[in-house]
């Protein structure tokens, strides 16, 4: 039986420029990523996304738009990630390394795709055109995607 877990990843975008961290340690380390972790008990997923957004990049955000949602499963384990990604517009404060990423300002045509996880690249490009999506991916180990299903809807 497969249980989901909550998570939340936040994309910062700016006219021509997305913000990522590159992940310390942890799941996905190494790669390029927005900014995202569990939702605890008693916050919404949208509080789990502004904290875990102060938390990884020093930022605070008016806004988060909720643009999409994917659920990953990974062959061989019980537990399926739901992750609900967001986007945020503007931003107060300046982008700030923490134990957990470093962040760097990457442009929209140069978005470093070989060095994040492989689905990316296919809703990167709906995410930065302001589309939402569904999304489903199964991945054997951590660099191959053996079936997914992607839609673009109009609620998330
Ligand atoms: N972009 C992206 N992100 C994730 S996990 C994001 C949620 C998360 C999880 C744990 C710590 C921080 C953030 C992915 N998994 C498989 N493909 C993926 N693509």
């Amino acid at each position: 039986m497969l249980t989901s877990k909550l998570l939340t990843l936040v994309l910062v975008v700016q006219p021509g420029r997305v913000l990522l961290g590159m992940k310390k340690r942890g799941f996905g380390a190494g790669k390029w990523n927005g900014f995202g972790g569990k939702v605890q008990a008693g916050e919404t997923i949208e509080q789990a996304a502004h904290r875990e957004l102060l938390e990884e990049s020093g930022l605070t955000v008016d806004k988060l738009d909720k643009i999409g949602n994917i659920k990953f499963e990974f062959i061989g384990e019980t537990e399926i990630l739901d992750v609900h990604i967001f986007r945020a517009d503007s931003f107060h404060g300046e982008p700030t390394e923490s134990d957990e990423m470093r962040p760097q300002w990457f442009d929209c045509d140069k978005i470093p795709f070989s060095q994040m996880w492989a689905d990316d690249m296919l809703w990167f490009p709906l995410m930065l055109q302001r589309k939402k999506f569904l999304g489903y991916f199964k991945f054997q180990g951590h660099d191959l995607i053996v079936e997914h299903k992607l839609q673009e809807v109009n609620e998330v």
